[in-house]
C-alpha cells in the first residue's frame, strides 16, 4: 500500500474481501456492523482508524491490511491433505530487480502481475521516498512506476531500504544520474557474509568508486574509459549480473558480461531492457553482449515470469502432505534438475504440455503431483548457479529429505549460515544433524508432530517449517511470518483453498 487515502484502503479491502469470497453481509456480520457500513468502507466513502483496519485484517486473515506495528503468525491444524490446482505467482527476485530497473526509464513503466510481496513493499516505498510516483492498478494487477527528473536521494526511506539486500541494485541505474552519492547497507535474510565485492569490481568499469563506511556506501562516479568494457565476474552472482546490465543500458556502445548468470531474474530484466531498446545477446547464457543507449524514455508494459522458488515449495507442500496437486504456470526451465532429483528419489509426476508466460518467452508446465514413496537421494544434494540446482530451493530437498527412507546429505556450500536454519525441523519431529555449517544429514521417514515456533531469520527454512507443519499432527503456531512474505504472496489463504487449515492472526 503506497498512499493510504480512504479510496485506496477501500479497494483493498474490497479486493481482500472478493479474494477470500466473502459478501458484504458476511463481513459486515464478522464485524457486528450494517452492510451499508462495508460498502461505505470499500467506497471510500467511510474513514477507518487503524483499530478499524486491523479488525477487518483480522476477519479477512489478510497480511496487507494488517497495520504497521502488529505482528502476524500462522496457526496450523495437521495433518492434512491439499488437493486441487494453485497457480505459481511471479517471483520476488524478478520483481525488485524490475522495480530497481525502472529508475533508467525517464518514461511509464507498467509491470503486471507483480507478487504482493513484503520485499516489493519495502522497495516500493524506497521508490517512493526518493520521488518515483507509484500507483497500482484498482484490482492491483498493474504496478505503474514513473520517475521524477530528478530523484530525491535525500528523502530516501532509510528504515525500508535497510530492511532488503535489493537496494544494492540501484548503485546500476544512480550511477548515471549522479556524481555522488550514498546508499545504506543492504540487508534482508541472515544467511552469513554475502559479499557486494563483486558488484565494486563490475561497476568499476562504469566509472564508479565506493567506500563503504558507517552503514552506508559512498559512491563517486568518475568519467569511464572508452571503448568497449569487457567484464569478468568474479562470482556467477544474479544481482551483480543485474547490476552491471542496468549501468550497460545507458552507456552507449557495448559492454561484455563473461560468467554472468542466466539465472530466471536475470532473464527478466533482460526481456525489460530489450523493451527499452537496449539490444542484448546471449539471453539465457553466461556471456551477454549488450549495445546500450543514450537516453531511455519508454511507455512499457511488461510482466516477470513464474517464480521456480514458489513452484518448488508449493510441489514440496505436496510431497510432505502426500497429496496429488497440480502445480500449475510452473517455469520448467528453471526446475529441470530438481524434477529430476526428485524423480531418481521415488516420486510420481506428470507434465503438460509446454505453454508460453505473458512474457512471450518463459516455458511454462502444469505439474502434477502424486502420493509418493520417496527414497533418500544416493548423491548429496547441492546447488549450482543456473543450469544447476538453484540455492533457493536447496531448503526444500531438507523436507522432502525427511519424507524420504534413509539418509540423505544435503551440502549448501553457498552461503555460511542457512542450513543451520533447517534444524529447526528437528522441533517438528524430523532427524537432521550438521556435520559443518554447510553439510546437513537428513534422516527419514518422519512422523511430524506439532510445535510452537517462531520463523527464523531466513526465508526459505521458515516457509519449510510452515510447509513440514502442514503434515505435523496437532497445531503448530508459527510466530512472526514477515520473513515469509517477504517473498510470498498470502501464502496461508492460499495453502487454505487446497484443503490446508491455516489461520492468520496478528498481535
Ligand atoms: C534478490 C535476488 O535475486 N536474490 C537472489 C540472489 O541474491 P544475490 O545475487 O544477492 O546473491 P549473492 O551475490 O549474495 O550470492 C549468494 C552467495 O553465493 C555466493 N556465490 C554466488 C555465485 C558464485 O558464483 N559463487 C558464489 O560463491 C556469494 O558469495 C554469496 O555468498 O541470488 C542468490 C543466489 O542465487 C539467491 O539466493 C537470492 O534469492
Ligand atoms: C535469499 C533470498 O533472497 P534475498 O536475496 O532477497 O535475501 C531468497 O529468496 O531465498
Amino acid at each position: 500500500m503506497t498512499q493510504n487515502t480512504p479510496a485506496s484502503v477501500g479497494r483493498l479491502i474490497r479486493d481482500a474481501r472478493l479474494q477470500r469470497g466473502l459478501s458484504p453481509e458476511q463481513v459486515a456480520s464478522a464485524l457486528e456492523v450494517e452492510p451499508t457500513v462495508v460498502r461505505d468502507i470499500e467506497h471510500g466513502t467511510q474513514e477507518l482508524d487503524v483499530g478499524g483496519i486491523a479488525r477487518i485484517a483480522d476477519v479477512l486473515q489478510d497480511p496487507v491490511l494488517a497495520p504497521v506495528g502488529r505482528t502476524m503468525h500462522l496457526r496450523v491444524k495437521g495433518p492434512t491433505k491439499l488437493s486441487g490446482s494453485i497457480d505459481v505467482r511471479s517471483s520476488k527476485n524478478a520483481a525488485v530487480a524490475l522495480l530497481c530497473a525502472s529508475l533508467l526509464n525517464k518514461g511509464r513503466t507498467v509491470l503486471e502481475g507483480i507478487a504482493r510481496i513484503e520485499e516489493v513493499n519495502r522497495i516500493l516505498e524506497v521508490l517512493e521516498s526518493i520521488g518515483v510516483r507509484v500507483t497500482w492498478s484498482d484490482d492491483r494487477s498493474e504496478l505503474e512506476l514513473v520517475r521524477p527528473e530528478v530523484l530525491d536521494l535525500g528523502g530516501m526511506d532509510v528504515d525500508a531500504a535497510r530492511r532488503t539486500r535489493s537496494v544494492i541494485m540501484f548503485l546500476g541505474p544512480l550511477l548515471h544520474m549522479l556524481p555522488d552519492f550514498q546508499l545504506p547497507y543492504a540487508g534482508g535474510c541472515n544467511l552469513g557474509a554475502r559479499t557486494v565485492t563483486p558488484h565494486l569490481q563490475a561497476l568499476q568499469y562504469f566509472g564508479l568508486d565506493v567506500k563503504a563506511t558507517d552503514g552506508w556506501y559512498h559512491a563517486h562516479v568518475r568519467e569511464p574509459a572508452e571503448g568497449v568494457r569487457h567484464i569478468t565476474l568474479t562470482e556467477r552472482g544474479d544481482t551483480v549480473t543485474e547490476n552491471v546490465l542496468m549501468a550497460a543500458a545507458l552507456y552507449p556502445g557495448e559492454t561484455v558480461i563473461r560468467n554472468a548468470s542466466p539465472n530466471y531474474m536475470v532473464q527478466d530484466v533482460c526481456f525489460f531492457l530489450e523493451s527499452l531498446g537496449v539490444a542484448i545477446e546471449g539471453i539465457g547464457s553466461t556471456t551477454l553482449r549488450i549495445r546500450g543507449v543514450e537516453r531511455i524514455e519508454a511507455d512499457v508494459r511488461v510482466a516477470p515470469s513464474e517464480d521456480p522458488i514458489e513452484a518448488m515449495s508449493l510441489i514440496t507442500a505436496a510431497v510432505v502432505t502426500k497429496s496429488m496437486v497440480t502445480v500449475r504456470r510452473a517455469p520448467i526451465e528453471f526446475l529441470e534438475i530438481e524434477l529430476a532429483i526428485l524423480a531418481d528419489m521415488g516420486l510420481r509426476f506428470d507434465l503438460s504440455e509446454e505453454y508460453p508466460a505473458a512474457n512471450g518467452r518463459t516455458r511454462l508446465v502444469d505439474i502434477t503431483v502424486y502420493p509418493s514413496d520417496l527414497v533418500a537421494a544416493q548423491d548429496k544434494i547441492h546447488p549450482m548457479p543456473f543450469p544447476g540446482l538453484n540455492i533457493d530451493n536447496l531448503p526444500f530437498f531438507a523436507v522432502i529429505a525427511a519424507e524420504a527412507q534413509g539418509r540423505t546429505l544435503i551440502h549448501d556450500w553457498v552461503y555460511e549460515n542457512r542450513a543451520i536454519h533447517l534444524l529447526d525441523l528437528n522441533k517438528l519431529g524430523a532427524q537432521t544433524q550438521l556435520l559443518d555449517p554447510h553439510r546437513l544429514v537428513v534422516d527419514g521417514p518422519t512422523r511430524w508432530r506439532s510445535q510452537e515456533l517462531v520463523c527464523p531469520p531466513a526465508l526459505r527454512p521458515a516457509v519449510c517449517l510452515l510447509l513440514a507443519s502442514l503434515a505435523a499432527r496437532g497445531v503448530t503456531v508459527l510466530r512472526d511470518v514477515y520473513v515469509i512474505n517477504r517473498g510470498y504472496e498470502d501464502l496461508a489463504n492460499r495453502l487454505t483453498k487446497l484443503g490446508a487449515d491455516v489461520q492468520v492472526f496478528f498481535d
